[in-house]
């Protein structure tokens, strides 16, 4: 199997190699030639397979030059029962007939990030061992709140490897910024940035592409890596969670063979929804996917119109790891919907960094908008939903899976459409304590966050995340800070050059 470039600007590489390199050097997104695909019947066996096992036969489709020990290997240590709390890796909470709560957040950092940054690593470091050189590895990382510190947790200590994480200052939740400070390990190293998201995932992405800046840092024997989804080996690890809960559907008989099942994700980075998207092209029947936005309703304008416009307003919302306007996964979900038409995506990149905005033409629209529904949450009604399903089903939503669930239901009232759907619940409801509270007893005049923590788990009842635990007495061990415009600068003195 190789992966070649969004962009056509690069040779075919294999799967370690687009680990490693993390992102097409010459700008653009590696993506597989071909998508493989299961028979129906190896898709109903599953329902008597582990997730391991599940993981197994997805990644030896996608990864094909690992062999099946480096595999089985990597598998084991990433999910087990000293990083997943819940053997199920995945487990699925029923809220009623049709709908189903996808638990993403059973890992060490209580966010679906670690369903892929548990086995990253691993990944990584088998590449590395596959490729002749010994240059060290710099994963660079942007993240508005959940990726720095799953990616973080999962390359802590790994030898050869460095990791710089960039946040936008004042745009994650105090939880997630706490954990994020208090990380452990010499290799590891977080920068908190006046800006926003985009800010550091664009200065992030300029910096793999500068020849001269690469130039310099393999000159002192280091090369770039990335752990965000721009990463193939990001991606991959993701699809397998949208099989596991097929099979268990199945399992339970919700479900019958072959039936249609709708998926529900709200997303950012676009990178959870397409990973959906390619279980579907891998022979997942799935009928809808609801792509779930807050207030930066940038992907939901995209689907109803075909037009990509990041020129407008960022908004902070509670659900930060969404604020986000420029979605590094579209270009590969835009890359499969022209049937790999590279002109086009070359097109639409350069329009969107001259212009800020891009237009689809009418068939890759239409073809868009037969899969895809893009639906929008205000703040007050992500508070809303997050009481009433409390109320109603005694099940506590954080911010970003409440956008999910309310998405979906204003899909249901536009469509009327009883397809049996998963919601991704994409992070643990303690990561966002103080608006989840909010939401569930009003205005919280309280301060501390960990304060704040506990008083939720009076109200909720919900056992506090492990990976949050005693979150207030670890040490801070990180206080750099910079300006988007020095995060180059910042890269070179953190390396020392
Ligand atoms: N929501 C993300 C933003 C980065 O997304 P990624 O999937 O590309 O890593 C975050 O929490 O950091």
């Amino acid at each position: 199997m190789k992966y070649i470039s969004t962009r056509g600007n690069y040779e075919g590489v294999s799967a370690a190699e687009a680990i490693r390199l993390g992102m097409v050097p010459e700008g653009g997104l590696f993506v597989p030639e071909t998508v493989p695909a299961f028979s129906r019947d190896e898709i109903y066996q599953m329902n008597e397979l582990k997730y391991q096992e599940i993981a197994y036969q997805i990644l030896e489709k996608f990864l094909t030059d690992y062999s099946q020990e480096e595999l089985k290997e990597v598998i084991d240590a990433a999910y087990n029962e000293n990083s997943f709390v819940d053997q199920d890796i995945a487990p699925v909470v029923k809220l009623d007939d049709n709908l189903y709560i996808l638990e993403l957040w059973h890992g060490p950092t209580a966010a679906f990030k670690d369903m892929a940054l548990q086995i990253l690593p691993h990944l990584l470091v088998k590449a590395i061992n596959k490729s002749d050189s010994d240059k060290e590895v710099v994963i660079l990382v942007a993240t508005s709140g959940d990726t720095g510190k799953a990616a973080l947790e999962g390359f802590k200590d790994v030898d050869g490897i460095k990791i710089i994480v960039f946040y936008p200052d004042d745009g994650v939740s105090k939880v997630q910024e706490a954990q994020m400070l208090t990380t452990e390990g010499d290799n590891t190293t977080v920068v908190s940035v006046k800006g926003n998201f985009d800010d550091c995932q664009s200065a992030v992405k300029e910096i793999f592409a500068d020849k001269e800046f690469n130039n310099l840092i393999n000159h002192n024997n280091y090369q770039f890596s990335s752990a965000n989804s721009i990463n193939w080996g990001r991606l991959v690890p993701q699809i397998i969670y949208y099989f596991s809960t097929y099979a268990y559907l199945l399992r339970d008989e919700r479900i019958s063979k072959g039936e249609k099942i709708n998926i529900s994700v709200p997303t950012g980075n676009f990178g959870n929804i397409l990973a959906a998207y390619y279980a579907s092209q891998m022979g997942l029947a799935v009928n809808k996917f609801i792509c779930a936005s807050n207030t930066n309703k940038v992907l939901t304008d995209f689907l109803n119109t075909g037009i990509y416009d990041i020129n407008r307003d960022f908004h902070k919302t509670i659900s930060p790891s969404m604020d986000i306007l420029i979605s590094s996964n579209l270009e590969r979900f835009l890359f499969e919907m022209t049937g790999h038409d590279t002109d086009k995506i070359n097109q639409w990149y350069k329009d969107l960094k001259e212009t800020g905005k891009f237009e689809v033409d009418e068939a890759t629209r239409k073809k868009i908008q037969g899969l895809f529904v893009g639906e929008w949450t205000t703040e007050e009604e992500t508070k809303d939903i997050i009481t009433e399903v409390f109320k109603e089903y005694d099940y506590t939503l954080d911010t970003h899976t409440a956008v999910g669930v309310d998405s979906y239901q204003k899909y249901v009232a536009e469509t009327r459409d009883n397809t049996i759907t998963i919601i991704d619940s994409t992070a643990n409801p303690y990561k966002f304590s103080k608006s989840v509270l909010e939401a569930l007893e009003g205005d919280v005049a309280e301060e501390n966050e960990f304060k704040i923590l506990k008083k939720l788990n009076e109200v909720t009842g919900l056992e506090i995340h492990r990976g949050l635990r005693g979150l207030e007495e670890k040490e801070i061990r990180h206080n750099r800070n910079c300006n988007t415009t020095a995060i180059k600068a910042e890269v070179k003195d953190i390396l020392g050059i």
